[in-house]
């Protein structure tokens, strides 16, 4: 018997290194469950763009491979969040990333799962080498993985692709070494409760399958829009 009257609103994170694959997974999970993406990078470039307050504060921690500071983030996110309609799932990108942040976080929201992209840093550093991203939209290509049609074009609106200047090898490294120190700790922090659910490879194509199953059967088989 479906149990159609206990349905919830999902409320999951996903986590991994910059370059891990999050938007690439995150836009998987869209496409095949009723979920709306909510992307903290996003957000920021967004405001960088727009030359808001907020962007202003953010563009020089981005630039340098740091974290943008708690306070900023979180105030941005949880905004967006509070736009939500609470019957609405959602799937969060690239935050939290420091232990203040998902404390603040769990004050405000319950989480029901943490899904953790597990890549080599070896993997990631060749990956965004070749990123190409659609800012506004956020939608990534890759040069040999997922080429857009027309070189340095966006597939869906025509509108030019840019290499990301936090892409950089060198601010790469750094923001692979602020992953180390500021967000692996919370990887221990959502095990303890009960919640992360990580996910070792190289390629997302043979980690995705694994993502879309665990969603299907355990997380939120009443919101799954596609036919496995
Ligand atoms: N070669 C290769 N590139 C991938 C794979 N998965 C994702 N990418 C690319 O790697 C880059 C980083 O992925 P993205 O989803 O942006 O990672 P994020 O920084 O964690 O959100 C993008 O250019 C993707 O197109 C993969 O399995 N193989
Ligand atoms: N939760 C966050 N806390 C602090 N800074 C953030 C957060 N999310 C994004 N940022 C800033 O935005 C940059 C880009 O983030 P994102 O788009 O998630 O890229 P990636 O996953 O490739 O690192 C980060 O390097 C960081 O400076």
């Amino acid at each position: 018997m479906r149990l159609t009257l206990l349905r919830k609103a999902i409320h999951a994170i996903i986590m991994g290194p910059p370059g891990s694959g999050k938007g690439t997974v995150s836009a998987r999970i869209i496409r095949d469950f009723d979920m709306q993406h909510l992307s903290s990078g996003d957000m920021l470039r967004a405001e960088i763009a727009e030359q808001s307050t907020y962007g202003t504060k953010a563009k020089q921690f981005i630039e340098d491979g740091k974290l943008v500071p708690d306070a900023l983030v979180v105030e941005l996110v949880l905004s967006q969040i509070q736009k939500i309609p609470t019957s609405t799932s959602w799937l969060l990108d690239g935050f939290p990333r420091t232990i203040e942040q998902a404390e603040t976080l769990s004050t405000k929201e319950k989480i029901d799962c943490v899904i953790n992209l597990d890549v080599p840093f070896e993997t990631i550093r060749e990956r965004l080498s070749g990123r190409w991203t659609h800012l506004s939209s956020g939608r990534v290509y890759n040069d040999g993985f997922n080429p857009p049609k027309i070189p340095g074009v966006d597939d869906l609106t025509g509108e030019p692709l840019v290499q990301r200047d936090d892409d950089k090898p060198e601010t790469v490294q750094k923001r692979l070494e602020t992953y180390q120190l500021q967000t692996a700790p919370l990887l221990d922090f959502y095990r303890e409760k009960g919640l992360l659910h990580s996910y070792s490879g190289t390629k997302t194509d043979e980690i995705w399958p694994k993502v879309k199953e665990f969603l299907s059967t355990t997380i939120m088989p009443h919101v799954n829009r596609s036919r496995l």
